[in-house]
Order: C-alpha cells, then structure tokens, then sequence
C-alpha cells in the first residue's frame, strides 16, 4: 500500500500495453496495466498461462519496451535503472554455468564489473551464507539439488546489491516440498535485505504466502484484473498455511478471478 512515507513508488507501470507482431500474427500480451509499487513490498504477479506476467516482468527489465504507456523505476525509466543495475533477476531455470564453482557463479556479476578478488570471496561469502549454502562454495552447479541450484541464483541477483529482485516463477520447477522450504528460505532473505521483490506465479498460495499484495491479471489480452491486500502478520512462517485466514484469502482471490471472467465472457 503507498502510504505518505513513500511519496514516490519504486516502480511505477502506467497505462501499459504491449503488442507483439510475428509472423503476421498481433497479440496483444497487455493492455492498459497500471500500478505502484512501494520500496521494500513483495508483490506477487499471479494469473492463468499467457496472461502476460513473464512480459509485464521483462518490461520492468528494460528487456522490451511498452507499446503504450511507461515504467519508471525510482522516478526513472527502466533504462536507466538497468543500467544503474537496479535489478536482480532469478528466473525458473537457475542458468547456472557448470563449469564454475558455486562461488565462482555468485562472483560473476562482481568479475563482469571488474570488483577485485578479495572484495568477490567475500561478497559470495556474504551471499552464500545468506542462502545457507557457505559449505558449498567449493561444489559445482551439477553437484547441487535443483532448490540449490536456485539458492545459488539467488544469491548471484544479490551479488550488486540491486534493491529490486524481479523473480519469474523461480520455485515452479521444483518439488511442493522444496518449494515450500525455499518461499520459508525467500521471505528469510527477504526480511534481512529489504528489496523490492516482483514475483511471478501461478499458485494462489504461493503469493498469498510471500506477498503484501497479489496482482491477479488476466488473460487475452492480458489486463489487471484484482489487487489483493494481504495482512497475514510477518514473520510468516508454515503455520500461517493453515489459518483460516490465509485460506479465505486464497478462496477470495480465486472466486474473484472466476467472477470477473464469466463476467467478461
Ligand atoms: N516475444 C513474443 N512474441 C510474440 N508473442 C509473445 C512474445 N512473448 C510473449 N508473447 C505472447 O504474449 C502473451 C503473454 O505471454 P507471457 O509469457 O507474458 O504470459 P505469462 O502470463 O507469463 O504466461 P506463462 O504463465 O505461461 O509463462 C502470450 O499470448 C504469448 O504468446
């Protein structure tokens, strides 16, 4: 929720759409998508395949450009935040590199940058302590589980300290056991860091659990549908799972969705 404590949002998206033209095919992936978000929330993207959340995503990236409308990131366009690397990305796959070592993998944003060899070991042992992985250092990407592999993702989007973490389904490869330990592990890091965290998913639990508010789009073209509020207190912890709260909260949401689709149908 903005609140006079943040006059200005993190990132803004203003009346945004975006068509893709291929192949003599138009598909109009978004239309007119507008919302705030305020420095320091966790805010979930949720919807049906195709509803446009990975695009609304690399949009905020500066990794396409908005047929209308705009995305600012701390009163500038996404550009320039990129380039002031004011992102982390996690996505799904961990795109680890298999022939670097754990620590090598966090230490590649530093190395890019050209961040000196003793400022690097100690960054990425900063960071895999964080993600609880500091015996590991020394293991290679193929060595590790897949909910390893993804904690090491994560901490190489730390690695420059962004303040935002775009992450695009980062748990929807694994396991319901692995992932539930890993969203305990995120809002973890998430509470010791303070980023601004934009997550995508397709579980309704899953960003009921993690997120302030949950931003439901829905498809063809992909528009916002509902922006949830979510007051479970924090620390969240797997408790939380079975209070009646956070059911009903699942259930609105989900019967909002239905509702507003046979609406439109
Ligand atoms: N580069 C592209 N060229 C053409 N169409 C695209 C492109 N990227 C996305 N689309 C289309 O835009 C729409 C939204 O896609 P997007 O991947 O953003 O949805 P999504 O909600 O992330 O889906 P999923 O949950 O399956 O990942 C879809 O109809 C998709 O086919």
């Amino acid at each position: 929720m903005l609140t006079s404590l943040h006059p200005e949002p993190e990132i803004l998206v203003d009346q945004v759409s975006m068509r893709f033209e291929s192949s003599g095919q138009s598909v109009m992936a978004l239309e007119s998508v507008s919302f705030a978000v305020a420095a320091g929330e966790f805010i979930s993207l949720l919807g049906p395949s195709g509803c446009g959340k990975t695009t609304l995503l690399r949009l905020m990236a500066d990794l396409l450009e908005p047929t209308e409308g705009r995305v600012l990131v701390s009163g500038t366009d996404a550009k320039q935040a990129r380039l002031a690397r004011r992102y982390g990305i996690v996505f799904q796959q961990p795109v680890l590199y298999d022939w670097r070592s754990v620590q090598k993998n966090v230490e590649l944003p530093l190395e890019i940058l050209g961040t000196s060899r003793s400022e690097r070991k100690k960054k990425a042992a900063e960071l895999l302590a964080l993600v609880g992985l500091e015996q590991f250092a020394g293991r290679y990407p193929w060595e590790l589980s897949g909910g390893m592999q993804q904690r090491v993702a994560i901490a190489r989007a730390l690695a420059l300290d962004p303040p935002i973490l775009l992450m695009d389904e980062p748990f929807a490869a694994l396991d319901e056991f692995t992932r539930e330990r890993l969203q305990d592990e995120l809002l973890r890091i998430w509470s010791r860091t303070r980023k601004t965290v934009i997550f995508v998913t397709h579980s309704i639990p899953e960003a009921v659990y993690l997120s302030d508010r949950v931003i439901v789009l829905s498809p063809h073209p992909g528009r916002l549908n509902t922006i949830t509020e979510v007051p479970l207190p924090r620390p969240r912890s797997p408790e939380v799972r079975e209070k009646p709260q956070f059911h009903q909260l699942v259930d609105d949401i989900r019967r909002r969705f239905y509702h507003s689709i046979n609406d439109s149908a």
